[in-house]
Parts: C-alpha cells; sequence; structure tokens
C-alpha cells in the first residue's frame, strides 16, 4: 500500500476504531482463520502477553465487551468479575460446560455458541471410532506398520457392526445424528436422555445404568454438567459388561476415567473409543499402551468445511453484539 493509501487507513481505524473482543487461548477458528476475523475485530491477545491473565484483564478491563472463547478454556467467575464492561461471551464450542453460566446470568453477559453447527461432525466421528474398535482398524495400522503381519504375528478377530445394540447417551441433537447414521447399519439403537422424545422410536431407558444393561455399545453423546459428571461410573461400566464398548464424543469428565481404565485393563469392558479425556490433553498411559482402545484428540468437531461456517457465524454473532441486534445463536441462560 502507498503511503497516501496507509494513512487513508489509519485515518478510518481513528475515526471508526475496530471493536475490541479478548481471546483468553486462541479457539481452532482464530489459529485458522484470523486474518478474517482482524478484519473486524481488534483482538486483545491474553495468551501471547508477557502479563500474568489478571494483570493483563485488569489492563483491559474497561475495554473489553467481549470474549471469543472455545471448549477447554474456562472462562471463570473471576475473569468476568475483573471485566466491568463486558457484555458477551462467544464460544466455538457446542458444549458451555467451561463458561460459568451463573455468573453471566448474575451479570446480564449474553453468550453465544456454536448451537448444532457440527453435530454431523461430531456424530461422524463416534461411528468412526466405533467402527475402528469393533473391527480394529487402528490396531490392524499398527501390526502392518510394524512388522507384525510380515512375521506372521497373531491379528485377534474383530466384531460385527450390524445387529448391535447400541446405547446412545444424550439424543441431543448429536445422539440422533449419531442413531440416523448407524441404523443403516443395522444396528438396534436404544437411548437414554433427560426426556423420553416422541420424535424416535428407539427403546428408551430413564437411567444410564439399565441403558447400559441392556446395550452392547455406549455412545456418550450428552453435555457435561452437575448431572452428568462422572455418571459413567463403575456400576455401569460393570453393567455394559465383558463384551461391551464405550465411545466417548462428550466431554471426558461424563465418564470417571480412572474406573474406565480399570475396567479396560482388567477386562471388565471390552474396549473404548475417546475423543475427550478427563484432563485435557494429558492422556492416561494406560489408555496410550491398551491395543483395544482408540484415541483421537478431541477433534470431533474440526473440519474444515465447519470451521468456515464456525468464523461466519462467530463474525455474525459479535456484529450483531455490536450493533446492538440479537444474536444468530444465543445460550437461553434463564433455562
Ligand atoms: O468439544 C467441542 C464442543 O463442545 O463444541
Amino acid at each position: 500500500m502507498d503511503c497516501n493509501g496507509y494513512r487513508q487507513e489509519n485515518h478510518e481505524q481513528n475515526l471508526f476504531p475496530k471493536p475490541k473482543v479478548l481471546v483468553l487461548e486462541p479457539p481452532p477458528v482464530f489459529i485458522y482463520h484470523e486474518d478474517k476475523l482482524s478484519q473486524k475485530f481488534h483482538f486483545l491477545k491474553a495468551w501471547d502477553s508477557p502479563l500474568p491473565l489478571d494483570q493483563f484483564l485488569t489492563t483491559h478491563a474497561h475495554s473489553v465487551q467481549a470474549i471469543l472463547s472455545h471448549g477447554s478454556c474456562p472462562v471463570t467467575t473471576n475473569t468476568i468479575r475483573l471485566l466491568p464492561s463486558l457484555g458477551l461471551i462467544v464460544t466455538t464450542s457446542a458444549g458451555l460446560d467451561q463458561i460459568d453460566l451463573q455468573e453471566c446470568r448474575r451479570r446480564g453477559v449474553s453468550v453465544a455458541y456454536a448451537g448444532s453447527l457440527f453435530s454431523a461432525d461430531v456424530a461422524d466421528i463416534a461411528v468412526g471410532l466405533l467402527i475402528d474398535a469393533l473391527r480394529n482398524i487402528s490396531a490392524g495400522n499398527r501390526y502392518v506398520t510394524q512388522g507384525l503381519w510380515a512375521n506372521n504375528g497373531d491379528f485377534s478377530l474383530g466384531s460385527k457392526l450390524g445387529g448391535r445394540k447400541v446405547g446412545i447417551v444424550g439424543l441431543g441433537s448429536i445422539g440422533l445424528e449419531v442413531g440416523k447414521r448407524l441404523e443403516p447399519f443395522g444396528c438396534n439403537i436404544l437411548y437414554c436422555s433427560r426426556n423420553k422424545k416422541s420424535s424416535v422410536s428407539y427403546p428408551y431407558y430413564s437411567t444410564v445404568c439399565e441403558l447400559a444393561t441392556n446395550c452392547e455399545v455406549l455412545i456418550i453423546c450428552c453435555e457435561l454438567n452437575d448431572q452428568t459428571r462422572h455418571v459413567i461410573n463403575k456400576e455401569v461400566l460393570l453393567a455394559l459388561g465383558k463384551k461391551g464398548l464405550i465411545i466417548n464424543v462428550g466431554r471426558g469428565a461424563i465418564i470417571d476415567e480412572q474406573e474406565m481404565v480399570r475396567c479396560l485393563m482388567q477386562g471388565e469392558i471390552a474396549g473404548a473409543g475417546l475423543d475427550v479425556f478427563e484432563n485435557e490433553p494429558h492422556v492416561p498411559s494406560e489408555l496410550i499402551s491398551l491395543d483395544n482402545v482408540v484415541l483421537s484428540p478431541h477433534r470431533a468437531v474440526h473440519t474444515e468445511e465447519t470451521l468456515m461456517a464456525l468464523v461466519e457465524l462467530v463474525i455474525g454473532n459479535l456484529e450483531a453484539f455490536f450493533s446492538n441486534k440479537p444474536l444468530l445463536s444465543p445460550v437461553l441462560l434463564d433455562e
């Protein structure tokens, strides 16, 4: 740009400064689309500052009206309290367990989220993990790449997907997408949810334990909250049984991870496919060493196409907020 053009741009920015948005830790949508986002907003990058977080927040306390956040980035009571001008938190996640919603409600801070934008992608990964765990795809890959095939090593038989009784925990938009994908494979779908759904004819169970007793695979699709934390406990895992598989695309803490590791090690359940963990990015070393466990780094929501749609949603929500219009994907905090 020539000298005059540069001056013109600076002049316009002084007249119409971009709204400031705080980013505590960069979500993937920011990492991949920072240029696009930065055309509209001025991002205050807390993770990039040499200042301790509290000091950074205090420094920008009065200019921060909005935060851009994501599923693994806590927005705590302390953060909210240090930002008296805060009016909006936009999270790029569908899950909201990382945000202190009670404090948002109390302070009148609005929250916007991803809604069901990536339910289909998450369901794809759930099915992928299930087929992998049943048919030993990752284990087969290791068998070939480690030279065991060439050396005539043993390779265990897989199990059939068709006809399997699959219990979905949480029949929200992700759970429904999982059911939709598994029906054509010939799976029998059962579910457990806060309420029985009139839109499906799948058998309903009111407790996870009853569901586990009646199925061979549990797929965790529910949100993490006080009711679902460690809802998959020892009793549920034992009810699932020695041939049972557990797939988790919800949140790590829905399962009592220590208990699951013990059950996997002792053959109390047959295997697992996990995209989420209790203490991410740390994965218990026992899980890494097991051949009947398939691991994925909390990437169920990340596809190129969905990140493109997400960046538009984030921009739309921020623009709506800064121009006093209704948010595109608000969280209903009074529910
Ligand atoms: O895990 C990701 C999300 O909650 O969207």
